[in-house]
């Protein structure tokens, strides 16, 4: 059975009875999204080791035992993508930064901490599907920061699931880094329990909020043939899709569920971003958070039922609210944002606590000791990478080092959360 639970002491984490189970315990994932972990691991160009030493020591302060990363990247003229990227062409890969992630790797394992790694982007910001289909069709990769048309630039995305040369170059980068051997370790990726999981990609949809039965039938095929293929490469590891639940589904449940019945994807994954989703607005909390909440807990609780319906564990890896007012600035109070994750935090402690298939959450996302680098908070090369990635202001959900109210809550909760696991 995919992620079937490993011998007790292989420091694997696999999936027993719904849950994470990792040398006979139970494994709760109190984690944050770091996509840009291995791009600071790099030896040389966009590397700072020494801050990515740092950065993991204080998540290890905090009790952070996994991180989200991108582990794959494709080089784009979009401006809003980072530069520079693991696949610089079709068959022309980075090894700068793919010892980047060996270096990250190795540092995490010294820390006894996890990675899911993720192998695309449905995004933009590092390339992702867009930018194969530029490569393989002709077609200009799509910014959707500059068209605005999120719904045509989600459809033609979804034309990267069937197009047989971008996912012949995009088998090509998974087989690369699964085979992989670490080059600071030496060991073998396949054998490296640090892993958590392989992440499909990151967000991926079917298509657009009116995505047809065929572009459903197409992407419920392409995770479970990606997932098979994945497995087929490294049978020790778990394989999930990187999905944002229901919001990224065109909100049909039976689409997801579908999507993640295949034995090959271990466990469950959900976003929650209700700012994005229209569900709040920063600019006017009083007005707007009862009835974000109540979408909210709607959102956080009903996936957890979907778990439960197919046996296996669930991950809330991503979740994150603006600085009070919608600040990107780095000085701006999170007492909204404190209250969200409190929220988020206590209503997956209550199922966890009850039983249900809750295998933990990673906020979104590290910041640290990165800051913003210009007046209008946009990323450009050479400057710091903070938690959000280049296609958005950089302070617009990261958790910086300086967060000291949010840096606590996580705390506390990490310890919640691994109490009620250890039950
Ligand atoms: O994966 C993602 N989900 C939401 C983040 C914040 O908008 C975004 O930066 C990222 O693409």
């Amino acid at each position: 059975m995919a992620g079937a639970a490993h011998a007790d002491n292989s420091g694997f984490v696999a999936v027993k009875d719904s849950h994470f189970e990792r040398n006979g315990q139970r494994y709760m994932i109190a984690g944050a999204n770091f996509w840009y972990g291995g791009y600071l691991g790099a030896p040389t160009g966009v590397g700072q080791r020494a801050r990515l030493v740092k950065e993991l020591d204080r998540m290890k302060a905090l009790g952070i035992n996994n991180v989200r990363v991108l582990a794959v990247s494709e080089k784009t003229a979009m401006k809003s993508a980072v530069s520079p990227a693991t696949t610089s062409a079709p068959g022309q890969y980075d090894e700068q930064l793919l010892q980047g992630l060996d270096f990250m790797m190795a540092e995490l394992a010294k820390r006894d901490m996890t990675a899911v790694l993720y192998l695309n982007n449905f995004w933009q910001w590092s390339g992702g599907m867009t930018q194969y289909l530029n490569w393989f069709t002709g077609s200009p990769a799509h910014d959707p920061n500059v068209s605005k048309d999120y719904e045509r630039y989600m459809a033609e995305n979804a034309t990267f699931y069937t197009n047989a040369r971008a996912q012949a170059e995009y088998r090509n980068v998974i087989a690369k880094i699964v085979q992989r051997t670490n080059t600071v370790t030496k060991k073998p990726y396949r054998d490296d329990p640090t892993i958590l999981s392989w992440q499909l990609a990151n967000e991926p949809r079917p298509g657009n909020s009116k995505a047809t039965p065929q572009e459903k039938a197409t992407y419920v095929k392409w995770i479970a043939e990606t997932a098979h293929y994945i497995r087929s490469l490294d049978g020790r590891h778990m394989v999930s899709t990187g999905s944002e639940g229901l919001a990224g589904s065109a909100q049909d449940a039976q689409l997801y569920l579908d999507a993640h019945r295949t034995p090959d994807i271990a466990y469950l994954t959900y976003h929650l971003w209700p700012t994005n989703w229209g569900w709040f607005d920063p600019k006017k909390p009083d007005a707007t958070w009862n009835g974000m909440m109540e979408k909210a807990s709607h959102y956080l609780n009903v996936h957890v039922d979907y778990a439960k319906k197919l046996g296996k564990p669930i991950v809330l890896e991503e979740f994150g609210l603006n600085r009070d007012g919608g600040s990107f600035d780095i000085k701006a109070s999170t007492k909204v944002r404190d209250r969200f994750y409190d929220a988020v935090f206590t209503t997956l402690e209550k199922r966890a606590a009850a039983g249900d298939p809750v295998a933990g959450w990673n906020f979104w996302a590290w910041g640290g000791a990165g800051r913003a680098a210009n007046a209008d908070y946009w990323w450009k090369p050479g400057n710091d990478f903070v938690g959000d990635p280049p296609q958005e202001e950089q302070g617009l959900y990261s958790v910086f080092d300086s967060d000291a109210s949010s840096l606590k809550l996580i705390a506390d909760h990490d310890k919640r959360l691994k109490t009620i696991g250890a039950k």
